[in-house]
């Protein structure tokens, strides 16, 4: 696949420097652009918009870098022998995401566990999997089962359970104007079948630290 980004070490380790912009594909976006200003009415020569169509294809490419990063490979990175076999929950992972259908944000929570079964992974490694996921165009559904497949196949534990809940702007700006409708989802594998397990994931990530 053609990059957004070029790769260096720092970002095959999950970084993305926002100065490294594929050149050509910026400029190519920026011309298509510049012609939807037009299209809408604007004037893309005025002041305020000169740069416009530059800043969102950058933003753009920002938006789906997550096409450029291998999720597993970071996992792989920082995975650990160890025998501890208690569940691991990270839980309010922000997450920022755009539906495919409107190329709109939809943004909210991510609560990821999973329970070891001879290895740990680095803890920030389970957001920067959420990231590369959710850094492309998504449906919220498609977001979670990702987040649990490359867990569940990477790392190989005796469970993975992912709980989303997001807000989609394509459901509040427009379309249906439902403005406080937050959609949930989850996946699950292994232990996380037993609903003794599940009730403690769920327990876990609805209890407040204070
Ligand atoms: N299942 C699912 N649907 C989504 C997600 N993000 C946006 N959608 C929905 O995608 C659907 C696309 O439906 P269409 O009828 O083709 O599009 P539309 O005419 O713009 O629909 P409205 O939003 O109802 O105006 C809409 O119902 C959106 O709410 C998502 O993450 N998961
Ligand atoms: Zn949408």
């Amino acid at each position: 696949m053609e990059e957004h980004f070029s790769l260096n070490e720092e970002e095959i380790d999950g970084y993305v420097k926002i100065d490294r912009y594929n050149p050509e594909k910026v400029a190519r976006i920026a011309a298509h652009y510049a012609d939807i200003l037009a299209l809408l009415g604007e004037d893309p020569s005025r002041q305020g918009l000169l740069k416009t169509p530059e800043r969102v294809a950058k933003a753009l490419q920002f938006l789906t870098h997550g096409y450029d990063l291998d999720a597993a490979e970071i996992l792989r990175s920082a995975m650990f022998e160890e025998e501890y076999s208690q569940m691991v929950v990270v839980k309010d992972i922000e997450v920022y995401s755009m539906c495919e259908h409107h190329m709109l944000p939809f943004f909210g929570k991510a609560h990821v566990a999973y329970i070891p079964n001879g290895h740990i992974v680095g803890l920030s490694k389970i957001p920067r999997v959420v990231d590369i996921f959710a850094r492309r165009l998504q449906v919220q559904e498609r977001l979670t089962n990702e987040i649990r497949d490359c867990i569940q196949q990477t790392l190989q534990p005796a469970g993975v359970a992912v709980v989303i809940e997001c807000k989609h702007l394509c459901m509040c700006m427009r379309g249906v104007q439902k403005q406080n409708s937050v959609t949930t989802t989850s996946a699950f594998t292994g232990e996380f079948a037993h609903e003794r397990t599940r009730s403690e994931f769920l327990r876990l990530i609805t209890a407040s630290l204070d």
